[in-house]
């Protein structure tokens, strides 16, 4: 049966006292938004106030990342993926909405739990490698700096347990041999590993990166890439990586595009083994549903239609049909000839 928008507001129709009831239930029985998530976002906010002009960097992004998970977020200049990591981060606040990480509430966080969260729960690599390390300390040093501030005594109590702990992260990441070295004697994929180890030193739920192989060849990018893959296969740690580096994009299980403050849509990555044995990867592209409903049609779509300020919809069963408002030809030709839900609905208002 096909419902338009224009009879029912698009809704399927309950025909019963009883489907309601079983309709309410099963809401109620669904677990509550990101209950299961590491990172939720829901509904979050962001507004920058800059001489007297508002900004509105995020606006009421939903987003909903899983432990363990290696996840990319990409979008335009200006679309406000910084904005989100900072948040994430600890290093900002959002304006309204919800966020939470590892079960700390990042509204609601007094300062020394911003503190405990920013040292312990997640870990930062930021884009310009001179940024992520001190210059005077080696890259062994580096690691265990946060180790030494964060007071956390499990397995680390000892500066040879410390120590032992940098010497085993800089190995696994590749870049053992620069143990002794000061930055300045190490090449930006070299920092840019080390700096990831730093990041982990604590060994936090999440890894935050802005850009991280912004400032690399692609080459060397690729072994950068290669170190958070490690982080995340060999310890469990979730990372989540803003980039607009393809090859990074391309190479994580799930992409979500940011557009005007929002999510807007993913790209969901699995491999697929053929009856040859052979695998191969399977990308599926899905527009972003937020919690108020709200989808955004990818602009390629609504240019190729030319769909500008509204579209008419159509529930079927199994789909929803999105269909262009064009003015209705004065002649209509037979139902069936025509496309979309007037034709099928109302050919008799004609
Ligand atoms: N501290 C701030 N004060 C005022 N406006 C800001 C501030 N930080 C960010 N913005 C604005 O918020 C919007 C989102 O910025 P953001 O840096 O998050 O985007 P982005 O997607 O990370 O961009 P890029 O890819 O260029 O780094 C932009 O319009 C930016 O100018």
């Amino acid at each position: 049966m096909t419902t338009t928008v224009g009879e029912t507001g698009g809704r399927a129709p309950v025909s019963s006292l009883a489907d309601l009831e079983r309709a309410v239930t099963e809401r109620r029985e669904r677990p509550a938004y990101g209950e299961d998530a590491l990172i939720s976002c829901d509904r979050l906010v962001r507004i920058f106030t800059a001489d007297g002009v508002e900004v509105q960097a995020l606006q009421g992004l939903d987003l909903l990342v899983g432990k363990g998970e290696l996840m990319a977020l990409v979008g335009a200049s200006g679309s406000g993926k910084s904005t989100l990591l900072n948040i994430l981060a600890g290093l900002d606040v959002p304006t309204a909405g919800a966020a939470s990480v590892g079960g700390y509430d990042l509204l609601a966080m007094d300062a020394k739990s911003r503190l405990r969260y920013r040292r312990d729960v997640v870990g930062f690599v930021w884009q310009q490698t001179a940024r992520n390390l001190l210059p005077y300390l080696t890259a062994a040093q580096n690691v265990v700096l946060p180790m030494q501030l964060s007071g956390r005594t499990e397995g680390l109590r000892t500066k040879r347990q410390r120590a032992a702990r940098a010497t085993e992260l800089l190995g696994m990441l590749g870049v053992g041999y620069c143990h002794d070295r000061h930055p300045g004697q190490m090449s930006g994929g070299e920092q840019q590993r080390a700096a990831i180890a730093v990041a982990l030193a604590n060994n936090p739920a999440v890894i935050l990166a802005d850009e991280p192989t912004g400032e690399l060849d692609s080459a060397t990018g690729e072994q950068v890439f290669a170190s958070f893959r490690t982080a995340n296969e060999e310890l469990g740690t979730t990372v989540v990586v803003v980039t607009h580096d393809h090859a990074v994009a391309n190479a994580v299980r799930r992409t979500v595009a940011i557009r005007d403050g929002r999510t807007a849509s993913e790209v969901v990555r699995h491999t697929e083994v053929d009856e040859h044995g052979q695998e191969s990867v399977v990308a599926r592209e899905y527009a972003t549903v937020d919690r108020a409903g709200r989808l955004q049609l990818p602009r390629d779509y609504t240019d190729a239609l030319a769909i500008e300020s509204r579209v008419l919809l159509e529930l079927e069963p199994d789909h929803i049909g999105v269909w262009p408002d064009r003015p209705k030809p004065a002649r209509p030709e037979t139902a069936e000839a025509q496309e979309g839900p007037e034709a099928r609905e109302a050919p008799e208002a004609e």
